[in-house]
């Protein structure tokens, strides 16, 4: 993938008709304007209106004359990101956003489009890693974001992957494109902009080639993050899901530990903390005698024991 606009574009090869998820600021403006020039007649645009602020109306009215003068049909959905209590914010509007996304591509445009193209780029990426490191992530964090995924009968690309975010308005800047700047990418609030603000600028002077090195990196982290997921299927045939407990004892720790945290994520859609899972560890070694019970908080709901094997009971209030 070419570190510049149009190089990332020419070889980029979807699947056709594509649809560009579309906010209005400067990345996604660009990916879409570079599609629509490259496949004319083939490219749809998806923006979600997401409520959260009062310029989002003008967001949208912005979004629809660019669309309007590019010739590309554009479907808006509404979505309501508020965030349940613990949960951040920016992860409530992501999960809703992407949830509209996928919704707009199974129900617009008669079920025809199957692909679709996020703008994230390199900048975005470290970004996510730095991110990903001032939480204390394990691999799956570190290996950030993928290029290219399937989820829904949906495959999502994100063809700027490469791409500098400065190349990116150097490109709109030449080219006379217009944007919408998001208020919100200046606030200091987010941890998000504060890297981008105070350590990209640091990185930049002091390793030139962070962008490429870091990317390297999130490549090691997610394919031993894929060698780690290959072991823990193989261990959960063994122990069954769920787990039976007499089964993951003869595990190493460490692979008791990979096995569950997949257990959890793939049935479940829930992670555990670094603590949560030190204590289900504790309680699974301790599990010894008939009597011995077993119920710790795990995401939103409970790991207990049943009979000889682990159970997940979902929180009754809570909602994913
Ligand atoms: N409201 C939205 N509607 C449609 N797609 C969106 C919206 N917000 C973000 N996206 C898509 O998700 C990608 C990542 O979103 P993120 O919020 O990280 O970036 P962004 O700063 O909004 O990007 P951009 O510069 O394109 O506005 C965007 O590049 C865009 O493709």
């Amino acid at each position: 993938m070419p570190s510049t606009v149009t190089g990332a574009i020419a070889s980029f090869s979807p699947a056709l008709p594509l649809a560009v998820a579309y906010s209005g600021g400067a990345d996604s403006t660009a990916l879409l304007v570079a599609c629509a020039r490259k496949w004319p007649g083939q490219v749809r645009a998806v923006h979600v209106h997401h409520g959260l602020q009062a310029a989002a109306d003008s967001f949208e009215q912005h979004c629809a004359a660019a669309c309007r003068q590019l010739g590309v049909p554009l479907a808006v959905r509404r979505v309501d990101a508020r965030h349940a209590p613990g949960q951040s914010p920016e992860d409530a509007a992501r999960r809703s956003r992407y949830a509209a996304l996928t919704a707009a591509l199974q129900q617009e445009w008669g079920g025809a489009v199957k692909d679709i193209a996020l703008a994230q780029h390199a900048d975005d990426q470290v970004e996510t890693m730095l991110l990903a490191l001032s939480r204390g992530a394990g691999l799956p964090g570190l290996a950030a974001m993928p290029a290219r995924w399937q989820r829904d009968g949906i495959t999502w690309h994100r063809p700027l992957l490469k791409v500098p975010g400065p190349a990116i308005r150097q490109w709109l800047a030449d080219e006379k494109i217009a944007w919408i700047e998001d208020p919100t990418n200046a606030d200091d609030a987010f941890t998000r902009n504060r890297i981008r603000a105070r350590l990209l600028p640091a990185l930049e002077q002091a390793f030139p080639q962070f962008r490429e090195t870091f990317a390297r990196s999130a490549g090691h982290a997610a394919q031993a993050q894929q060698v780690l997921d290959e072991i823990a299927r193989q261990d959960l045939e063994r122990t069954g899901t769920p787990p039976a407990i007499k089964q993951l004892q003869t595990l190493s720790t460490a692979r008791q530990a990979n096995a569950l945290r997949l257990w959890l994520r793939r049935e479940h859609q829930a992670s555990a903390s670094a603590a949560q899972l030190a204590e289900l560890l504790d309680q699974v070694a301790a599990c010894t005698t008939r009597g011995h019970a077993i119920r710790i908080k795990v995401g939103h709901g409970f790991v207990q024991r049943q009979g000889d094997r682990l159970a997940w009971a979902m929180e009754p209030s809570a909602t994913l």
